[in-house]
């Protein structure tokens, strides 16, 4: 691999007699890890059941490193069903670092391909708000399909650039995670295209792109919350430089101890003669541990100016009968109503929203809730997310097929399967977790699963 010339200049520079060991690691492989989604089974259950040969990553209780020379969970059947997320073990440490809980209001501001946002959603189970926010559209359509694989129910997507939200989410969340946009020198490994891009040049540009991003963010958390920064690059200037400057205009803010500190280095604000109190931030290597780099720095606010707390919003209203027909699906098809609304309305596509959500008029919005699925006239077609929301036991009328069954392949492939069971929509399980969906009549189950997903897994 070749390195660029004056990034190579700069790390024998900061690591001096490390030097050695950290480029020795570029001629290594990097590793690879998987997080168990926790919406759907224990770490524990996902050890027992998942095929792969898993070790436990030690920062966090569901990651696992695996072999990419033996496993391929990106083409398993259980990836398909959300049962886990491939994720750089490093990656996994920024949102252990935020800690959100169950009914919280939290914040993922860069937040494609959405990685840390279902991590943060396992950890909240289901309650609470989770606004997932990334400017690039294009990265969105990976995080919205990676939020609706891993079965999240709670999350809003936006499309916005953070400087629009500061004002609508004053003083609004618990948590907040920057997982910034950088240099990606901890990524070179991994991704070398992320090379090509560097320049002394674009480090300091990024450095002032988050340093306004962190601005813009800081007035969206409540008094007694947490805000984490993190990034992927090794860069002094990205790292403790900009926390220290954001420190410096915000007394309120406090660099307070990252978890798992025994795991990771401390940071290095001695490379810029900058504030001990950085000390706290971590480092993690990746000749000190198998995964790639990364910064983080944990950040809570003591006191200050308390944003306005905004009042629910209001979303457009729904339609009687779109309510209606979506009624009558859930009586039909759910044991229970676990549904109950509000509801919002984008063209036919029916969502479920949180109640207390602030109006998110103006803003981009690219989901508003859980997509619950489409009300044609008298009919209600339900999504592909709504699928990957439930619990097997949730559903009256399901299929349950085993990985290695043919019928499982063909289902994959969008084929209708012979089925004499009762009419209606019906949802086809794998070993008991969710799939997609399937309408039994006259003794076939014609196939709803999504035309972009079929073939996709062996
Ligand atoms: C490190 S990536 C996020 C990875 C993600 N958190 C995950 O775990 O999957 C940084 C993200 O910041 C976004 N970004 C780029 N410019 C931005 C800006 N000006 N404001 C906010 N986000 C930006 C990028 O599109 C990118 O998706």
């Amino acid at each position: 691999m070749q390195l660029p010339n004056d990034y190579q200049t700069q790390m024998t520079h900061l690591l001096g007699e490390e030097a050695d060991s950290f480029f020795a690691t570029y001629q290594e492989e990097p590793s690879r890890g998987l997080r168990v989604n926790s919406l759907k089974l224990t770490p524990t259950d996902g050890k027992d059941r998942l095929p792969f040969t898993l070790t436990p990553i030690p920062w966090t209780d569901t990651g696992f490193f695996y072999d990419h020379h033996k496993d391929r969970p990106g083409k398993h059947v259980f990836h398909a069903a959300g049962l886990y997320y491939i994720q750089d073990p490093s990656a996994m440490a920024p949102a252990e670092a935020l800690d959100p809980k169950p009914g919280e209001r939290v914040l993922d501001l860069c937040a494609a391909p959405g990685g840390k946002t279902t991590q943060i959603a396992a950890k909240m189970k289901g309650s609470g708000i989770l606004i997932a926010n990334e400017i690039s559209r294009e990265r969105r359509k990976a995080l919205v399909e990676n939020i609706e694989r891993c079965g999240v129910r709670n999350a809003i997507v936006l499309g916005e650039d953070p400087r629009h939200l500061t004002t609508r989410f004053a003083g609004w969340f618990d948590r907040i995670l920057i997982d910034a946009p950088c240099s990606g020198e901890g990524m070179f490994r991994k991704d070398p295209a992320t090379m090509e891009r560097w320049s002394l040049r674009s480090t300091q540009a990024a450095a002032e792109l988050q340093f306004s991003i962190l601005e813009a963010t800081a007035p969206m958390l409540r008094t007694g919350g947490r805000l984490v920064y993190s990034t992927c690059t090794f860069n002094p200037r990205e790292n403790e430089s900009v926390i220290h400057q954001f420190i410096s205009n915000h007394p309120e803010f406090e660099v307070v101890r990252a978890p798992g500190v025994n795991h990771f280095s401390p940071a290095r604000p001695d490379w810029a003669n900058l504030d001990p109190s950085l000390n706290h931030a971590v480092r993690l290597w990746p000749h000190r541990l198998r995964g790639e780099g990364h910064f983080i720095c944990v950040l809570e606010k003591r006191a200050g100016e308390e944003g306005a707390r905004q009042k629910p919003g209001k979303l457009p209203p729904v339609h009687k009968e779109a309510a209606h027909v979506f009624s009558n699906f859930a009586k039909e098809t759910l044991v229970e109503d676990i549904f109950p609304g509000p509801y919002t309305l984008f063209g036919d596509h029916l969502y479920h929203i949180p109640d207390d959500l602030p109006s998110l008029k103006g803003l981009v919005v690219e989901r508003p809730g859980l997509h619950l699925g489409q009300a044609k006239r008298k009919h209600f077609a339900p999504s592909h997310a709504l699928a990957l929301a439930l619990k097997s036991e949730e559903v009256k009328r399901r299929i349950n097929l085993s990985p290695k069954d043919e019928q499982l392949q063909r289902y994959l492939r969008g084929e209708a399967l012979p089925y004499e069971g009762e009419k209606g929509w019906t949802l086809v399980t794998v070993d008991h977790f969710p799939l997609g969906w399937g309408k039994v009549s006259g003794g076939l189950l014609k196939n709803h699963y999504p035309k972009w997903l079929r073939s996709e897994v062996v």
